[in-house]
């Protein structure tokens, strides 16, 4: 059988979760194995308390028995554990291809530690061959996508069947081809200054580690 490379890289990563933490739960098919192993550790005796970056994370973690605290009682996360699109060796991510990418970043900027679980395939040399996904106001939606179009983002709406995907924000998704991304931030901050624009994917100098999931095992990066 095939080794599970998601679990690989979470399972390592939740290792470093330490009883009396705060920790934010990330969203997508790899933190889903990241929540699984929390939960299988707090029903072993761990003590932790925990948010989530999406309404379906929170779901999981509720099912399984995570201690879950409304983010108002949180200041800081001593380590949030989240997954990625794409890692570069710098660190830097692309996110949001579960529609997430919000919450995940308000989560991030508040960790002391923002740990990244990824399969092999999610390192790259260069982010910008995934999609870059934006999370736009639905408000002129059409001046904010011309406004991508401008930095020749080259934008599509996000769909859900035949209607825009809505986030748990309430807002719509336009995934973005920019090609290759020589310089996130810059990009990042030219996309946030659209008045549309509630946040873009890119996470920049905010990864503490990326733990990669191998064949032969965890692989972390910091
Ligand atoms: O950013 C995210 C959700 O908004 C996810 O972390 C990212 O899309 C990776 O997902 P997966 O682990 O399912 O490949």
């Amino acid at each position: 059988m095939e080794p599970n490379l998601k679990k690989i890289a979470a399972e390592k990563a939740v290792e470093w979760v330490e009883d009396g933490m705060t920790i934010g739960l990330g969203t997508g098919s790899t933190a889903y194995w990241a929540i699984l192993r929390i939960a299988e550790r707090v029903r072993e005796g761990l003590t932790v308390r925990a948010a989530a970056s999406s309404i379906r994370s929170e779901q999981l973690a509720r099912e399984h028995g995570i201690p879950l605290v409304s983010l108002d009682e949180i200041d800081r996360f001593d380590l949030t554990i989240d997954g990625a699109d794409e890692a570069d060796d710098r660190l830097n991510l692309i996110k949001g291809g579960g529609g997430a990418l919000l919450r995940e970043k308000v989560l991030a900027a508040s960790s002391d530690r923002f740990v990244v679980i990824v399969d092999e395939s999610k390192r790259v040399r260069t982010l910008g061959a995934f999609p870059l996904p934006v999370e736009i106001v639905p408000f002129g939606s059409r001046l904010t996508l011309n406004a991508l179009k401008a930095l020749d983002g080259n934008p599509a709406v996000r769909m859900d069947g035949d209607r825009p995907y809505v986030t748990d924000n309430g807002n719509w998704i336009a995934d973005c081809r920019f090609g290759t991304i020589d310089d996130p931030e810059q990009l990042s901050v030219r996309l946030n200054r659209i008045p549309g624009v509630v946040e873009n994917g890119l996470f920049v100098g905010m990864t503490s580690a990326v733990v990669v999931g191998t064949a032969g095992g965890a692989i972390v990066l910091e």
